[in-house]
């Protein structure tokens, strides 16, 4: 057990196998998913000039109380209408600048219109700026709105618009090829023989890097042949990473170890102590990030999450690249751990986490039916019910 390489230790050593691919311009439209590669400096102020919040009356702060002889109108997209002067106000809808004078905003729900004249009749006098957006009020011209290698989603999409970019530079994507191997392994659909197993791997993983910033390409079923497994790794040496599911372990049929070898790869480490996952290798062909995931369904999924994921992550520009991890209370008590981190697949809702019983990593069901992975580190202490205890969301 103590050749075992410890799990951040592991992680942080496949990041230091990587570089950060370069960066290119992409348009807004199609920079969901990706990392900004430069800092979000803001090109416009926000609002440009005070704005208002509501549907009403725009007013003078002075003339609080009313009544008010209409002006004019101010309109999202139209310039304001003229100053206001005392006693005066203006129509005024969401969105639009306030007119000059003008320092607060009275809905149209409180007052009552009488031909030109307004009189407030619901809300007690309107405190100074109610209902006024000010200039500059979300964020000024060269203010920093997203530091680097901040996660381009819907939201920081809207922000890089507002803030008046078009285009934005980004992270490349990384080009990864998923290399799944066995001789065991048929196309998903096809009838199977006893000693035959749909290739269901393959689209587990290839389905985790689709919610990612990556290029993926599946080269599937491989056979379990020292040639044509070296070949199929030889026309992948174009991608930044190469990943393989399966032949990972110690047996006369796994081969990924010595086909890489082979090629003249770099093996930076082997077998992690986790569970599942344990035979875990990375390394690098040339300038290509290897990464051999085991076989079993439950152990190449919580590998990839905890390896693959997060070095698409990091070459793609990310910031923070590692799993987040949660705390839940455990529902059921938990007993002390060994001496391999343990992620339990699990199940989060509202009373609490719970572990499933069987947790063999061959087990697709109990992984499917899992929303959670309950994390036991190394040595953790038995867990009574309540205590709270860290989990990835999956
Ligand atoms: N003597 C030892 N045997 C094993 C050890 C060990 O330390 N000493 N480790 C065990 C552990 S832990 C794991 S995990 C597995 C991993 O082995 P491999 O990576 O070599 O996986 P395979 O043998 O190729 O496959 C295991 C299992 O998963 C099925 N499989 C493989 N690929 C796919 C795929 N793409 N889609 C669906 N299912 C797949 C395969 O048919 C096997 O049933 O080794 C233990 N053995
Ligand atoms: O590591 Mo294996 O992944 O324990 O099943």
């Amino acid at each position: 057990m103590s050749s075992l390489l410890p799990l951040d230790e592991a992680q942080q050593r496949l990041i230091a196998l990587a570089s950060r691919l370069p960066a290119e311009s992409l348009s807004v439209h199609d920079a969901l998913g990706r990392y900004l590669a430069s800092d979000l400096i803001a090109r416009r102020e926000q609002p440009a000039a005070d704005m208002s919040a509501m549907d009403g009356y725009a007013i003078r702060f002075e003339d609080r109380d009313g009544p008010w002889t209409m002006i004019g109108e101010c309109a999202a997209g139209s310039p304001p209408c003229r100053a206001l002067q005392a006693g005066e106000t203006a129509r005024i809808f969401t969105g639009a600048l306030l007119p000059d004078g003008a320092d607060s905003v009275v809905m149209q729900e409180n007052v009552a219109a009488d031909g030109a004249t307004i009189r407030l009749t619901a809300e007690p006098s309107p405190a100074r700026g109610r209902h006024v957006r000010h200039k500059g009020g979300d964020f000024k011209r060269g203010e920093n709105g997203l530091p680097a290698g901040s996660l381009l989603n819907p939201a920081a999409l809207g922000q890089a618009v507002i803030a008046g970019y078009g285009d934005l530079s980004v992270g490349k994507r990384p080009r990864v090829a998923v290399v799944s191997t066995g001789d065991e392994l048929v196309a998903p659909g096809t009838e199977t023989l006893p000693h035959q197993i749909p290739a269901s791997n393959d689209v587990m993983v290839a389905s985790l890097l689709s919610g990612m910033t990556a290029e993926t390409r599946n080269l599937s079923r491989i056979p379990d042949d020292m040639e044509t497994l070296c070949a199929a790794l030889e026309s992948a040496r174009d991608c930044d990473i190469i990943v393989t599911i399966g032949g990972a372990s110690v047996g006369d049929h796994d081969l990924v170890g010595p086909a890489f070898e082979r090629l003249g790869a770099d093996i930076d480490f082997y077998k992690i102590a986790m569970k599942p996952g344990k035979p875990v290798m990375a390394g690098r062909l040339g300038k290509t990030v290897i990464l051999a995931l085991p076989g079993n369904p439950a152990s190449a999924f919580v590998a990839a999450t905890l390896f693959l994921l997060p070095l698409v992550r990091f070459m793609a520009g990310a910031k923070t690249y590692l799993p987040e991890y949660h705390k839940a209370p455990t529902s059921e008590a938990l007993p002390a751990n060994g001496p391999r981190a343990e992620f339990l697949r699990a199940r989060i809702d509202q009373a609490g986490i719970m572990a499933f019983n069987s947790q063999d990593s061959g087990k697709l069901s109990v992984l499917a039916a899992s929303n959670a992975l309950l994390y036991r580190p190394i040595h953790a202490p038995a867990a009574d019910v309540g205590e709270m205890v860290p989990y990835i969301g999956i």
